[in-house]
């Protein structure tokens, strides 16, 4: 689903004398059906940038990211905004670290809203919602609310069933866990399992310990680099 060759990024901070950060070089990663891929290392050697790269929301330098998109592929890593646009529309989701709350849209229609962009239609779209939010246990009476008032961890349990709406057949996580509670932890293992259990390719960044064993069919360690 997921063919990651000869990939590397460096920063270059061009505020700050044209210092470059360079992050890594020649990375190499394929992820198939079924799967969940982790990324593992110490904080900063470029987990985070990887997935952004994978999502197109950050441009190598070099390399090819070929991501599954229907019967064919598309070079993320060079391809038009245009057709990125369509893989995230129909191929690849992303759950982000924050949710990007939008002003005046309740938490049900933000959840439905990548179904909606599929095609499904509204009653069915908000129906999965209604069953994503209620699994992740955002309290019925909040489903009408927009979520820019929502605690910290319930926008991010929102933000993990608009990920987990959609049946796109590849999912980016980064860090989906990060500020839930045990009982709501587990209940993204098992989203994560039951997406894999449909064929879903999955790469993650997980923090936690006994998520990332839980879920991870292969960890992939990665390593800073070191400036040249
Ligand atoms: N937008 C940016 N501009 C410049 N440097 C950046 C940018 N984003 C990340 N970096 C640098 O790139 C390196 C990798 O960062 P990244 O966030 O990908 O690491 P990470 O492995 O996800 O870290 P963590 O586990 O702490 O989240 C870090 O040294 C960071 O300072």
């Amino acid at each position: 689903m997921i063919l990651v060759s000869d990939l590397s990024k460096t920063y270059v901070l061009h505020t700050q004398g044209g210092i470059s950060i360079p992050v890594f070089r020649e990375a190499q990663l394929s992820v198939e059906a079924g799967e969940c891929v982790t990324l593992h290392g110490p904080s900063g050697s470029g987990k985070s940038t990887l997935l952004r790269c994978l999502y197109g929301n950050c441009k190598a330098d070099a390399g090819a990211i070929m991501v599954r998109h229907g019967d064919s592929y598309v070079d993320v890593a060079s391809a038009p905004p245009r057709a990125i646009i369509d893989v995230r529309r129909r191929s690849m989701g992303y759950v982000s670290q924050f949710l990007r709350a939008i002003p005046r849209v309740s938490a049900l229609d933000v959840v439905a809203e990548p179904l909606r962009a599929t095609g499904v239609g509204m009653e069915l779209a908000r129906a999965r919602a209604a069953d994503l939010l209620a699994r992740l246990r955002i309290p019925e009476r909040l489903w009408h609310l927009a979520p820019a008032t929502f605690s910290g961890g319930e926008q991010q349990r929102v933000n993990i069933a608009r990920g987990f709406a959609s049946d796109h057949p590849i999912l980016l996580l980064d860090e989906p866990t990060a500020s839930l509670d045990a009982a709501n932890r587990a209940v993204v293992v098992q989203l994560i399992e039951e997406a894999k259990a449909r064929g879903v390719a999955l790469v993650g960044v997980f923090h936690d310990d006994e998520v990332r064993e839980a879920v991870s069919s292969r960890i992939v360690t990665m390593q800073p680099e070191v400036s040249a």
